[in-house]
């Protein structure tokens, strides 16, 4: 049985490229983005991999790229689910600002902390102990049960919320996990075992 378990992170967002803090924010993919969600699915089709079922969140740019990929690898009709338990994490008041002006205001030290830290929230913002509380439940109780039941599934989300799914496949700590920069665009492929632990990992790096 195959047991697929695909995360992608979208591909480069118009915020992602005039950097500032995107959350909740609804910004669509840039030339570059839509040319790594496309080449996502290249490598996903030259794995041979075909998907039961596709998981994203309600912002535009993760479901551009799913959208793209379902496209490259000739499943463009398969049923989709976008939840907002899969959402970037919530910037709170950091939205929409600059991440270079955020540093020369508030500090390099303060906007790391606000950044990666795994529990201290940014102000009015969700930190990534809190995304995991609400991606997690979902996670176990959506997702992970279609996997476990034999089928193969995609998940094309954000950068915390996906570092909050990776945390709980691997087992990794707080520490360990806000370590972990993942690329835009560029396919996890992991393999489980009927109980939903980790088999084998491939990432699909160019
Ligand atoms: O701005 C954001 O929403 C995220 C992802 O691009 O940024 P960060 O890398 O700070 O988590």
């Amino acid at each position: 049985m195959n047991r697929l378990l695909v995360l992608v992170r979208h591909g480069q967002s118009d915020w992602n490229l005039k950097n500032l803090f995107t959350g909740w924010k609804d910004p669509d993919l840039t030339e570059r983005g839509v040319a790594e969600a496309k080449r996502a699915g290249e490598k996903l089709n030259d794995m041979r991999i075909r998907f039961d079922v596709a998981y994203t969140s309600v912002l535009v740019r993760a479901q551009h790229t799913c959208r793209l990929i379902l496209e490259g690898i000739g499943q463009p009709d398969l049923e989709t689910i976008c939840d907002q338990a899969l959402n970037e994490r919530d910037y709170g008041d950091l939205t929409g600002l600059n991440k270079d002006d955020a540093r020369e205001k508030f500090g390099e030290e303060q906007v790391h902390i606000w950044r990666r830290s795994f529990d201290i929230p940014p102000p009015g913002g969700e930190s990534l102990k809190t995304t995991a509380e609400r991606v997690l439940p979902y996670f176990e109780s959506e997702i992970l049960p279609r996997v476990l039941k034999g089928e193969n599934v995609l998940v094309a989300a954000h950068g915390n919320s996906l570092r909050a799914l990776i945390m709980e496949l691997e087992g990794l700590s707080g520490e360990e996990i806000i370590a972990r920069e993942l690329d835009t665009g560029v396919p996890i492929v992991y393999r489980l075992d009927e109980e939903g632990k980790i088999v084998d990992k491939e990432v699909l790096q160019d």
